[in-house]
């Protein structure tokens, strides 16, 4: 917990708080952010870790609550001094019905502004993502681009047009005068792929590597690069954001920020192979195996099976024609617009990152170390 002469007298609200990046951000602010009097997470699913939370000098309120619900959400907010909403349906493998991935990420996303708005709040960080911006639907790549590189971002997949409404709505909703007559200050940030402990995605590869005997087949050329940043070092920009808003209003209200630090540019899988391979795993060169046009073909079979297959149980693997196409489509970002607005540094280094991010592997139930 963050020891300081400084004043406790802020409140803040975390939606989606129980979450992969969510808790980071709630661990962080308890160890970074010094004026903190009450932290309140508010989650659809609330963890039983936050108990661990509360012998602290902070209070820590636990809020088991629905952002699609608006009274939920403002009895949340009222009182609140700073709102970060990661609060989102995180679905590109066909779980939820397009209106479920809507009603979350984008009507929970008014709900969380208007809140803002009727209580007097104002203050509001949003987790965007880099989906907002691509890669698009003909697969335009975008490399090492920053948040003002010209890029035709044009989606059909629910996930990233409701990511791209609630940022919209967020970034609109800046300058809106808030009860009490004050001005509404909003930013949003654009992780791109995140990774680090917790990361359920980077559990299934784990996973899917020890039931094929130690092995993962390449499907992505190592051509292809993809942005990724390190869980961590996206919760420190979230509390930087946070903290710097008020007194930087000018600058950062109605902005939108690139998550980044020094993780490599790697393809997908090679990325994930550099906490995988020390857990075991190694990445077998298949693609003279296993032709795009194959993989094209599976991914269209996957998708075809989950319609067939949906009204007796739910059937949502890996690799669909969307994650394929995400997957095989360069999107890397090379920005310090965070630093120069708001003077954000990576927390964590590469190194740093990789190594928790191992151990964090390792010390899952059934591995292979
Ligand atoms: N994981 C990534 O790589 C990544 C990258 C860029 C942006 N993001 C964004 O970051 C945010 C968090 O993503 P994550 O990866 O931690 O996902 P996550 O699923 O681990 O966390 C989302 C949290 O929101 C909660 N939630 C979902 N629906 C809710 C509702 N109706 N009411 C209240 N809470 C609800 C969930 O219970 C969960 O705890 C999302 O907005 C996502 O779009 C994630
Ligand atoms: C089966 C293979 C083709 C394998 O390589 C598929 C990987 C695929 C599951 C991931 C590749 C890129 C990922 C996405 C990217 O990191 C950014 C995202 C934005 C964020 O807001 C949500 C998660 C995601 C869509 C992420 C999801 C998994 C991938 C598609």
């Amino acid at each position: 917990m963050a020891e300081s002469p400084e004043a406790r007298e802020l409140v803040y609200l975390v939606t989606g708080g129980c979450g992969f990046l969510g808790e980071h951000v709630v661990r962080m602010l308890l160890q970074r952010e010094p004026r903190l009097l009450e932290l309140r997470v508010f989650d659809l699913h609330l963890g039983p870790w936050l108990e661990e939370l509360k012998t602290g000098p902070v209070q820590v309120t636990a809020i088991q609550g629905d952002v699609t619900q608006a009274h939920e959400v403002a009895a949340a907010v009222a009182g609140a001094h700073v709102v970060i909403h990661t609060a989102g349906l995180v679905d590109v493998f066909g779980r939820a019905s397009p209106e479920t991935i809507y009603e979350v990420n984008v009507q929970g996303t008014k709900n969380v502004i208007e809140a803002c708005v009727q209580t007097g709040t104002r203050f509001l960080v949003y987790t965007s993502s880099m989906e907002v911006v691509g890669p698009n639907i003909k697969g335009h790549p975008f490399y090492r681009g920053d948040e003002d590189t010209p890029y035709e971002a044009a989606h059909s997949h629910p996930y990233p047009c409701s990511k791209a409404q609630a940022e919209q709505l967020v970034l609109e909703a800046n300058g809106r005068e808030v009860h009490g007559g004050l001005p509404l200050v909003t930013c949003a940030l654009r992780p791109t792929g995140i990774y680090g402990e917790g990361h359920q995605i980077m559990r299934d590869f784990y996973r899917q590597g020890l039931r094929l005997g130690g092995r993962l087949f390449r499907a992505i050329p190592a051509s292809v690069e993809h942005g990724r940043v390190y869980v961590g070092n996206v919760a420190w920009m979230h509390v930087l954001a946070a903290r710097e808003l008020e007194q930087r209003a000018a600058l950062m209200g109605g902005q939108v920020y690139f998550c980044y630090d020094d993780s490599p540019y790697k393809s997908y899988e090679d990325f994930n192979m550099e906490f995988l391979g020390p857990c075991g795993l190694r990445l077998v060169e298949s693609r003279l195996l296993v032709p795009y046009w194959l993989l094209v073909l599976l991914a269209a079979l996957n998708a075809l099976l989950q319609w067939l297959l949906r009204p007796l149980f739910l059937y949502a693997p890996l690799l669909n024609p969307y994650t394929l196409a995400v997957a095989n489509t360069t999107f890397t970002v090379s920005t310090d617009k965070a630093q120069r607005h708001f003077g954000y540094v990576p927390l964590f280094s590469w190194e740093d990152s990789r190594t928790r991010t191992i151990r964090w592997v390792q010390a899952m139930e059934g591995s292979a170390q």
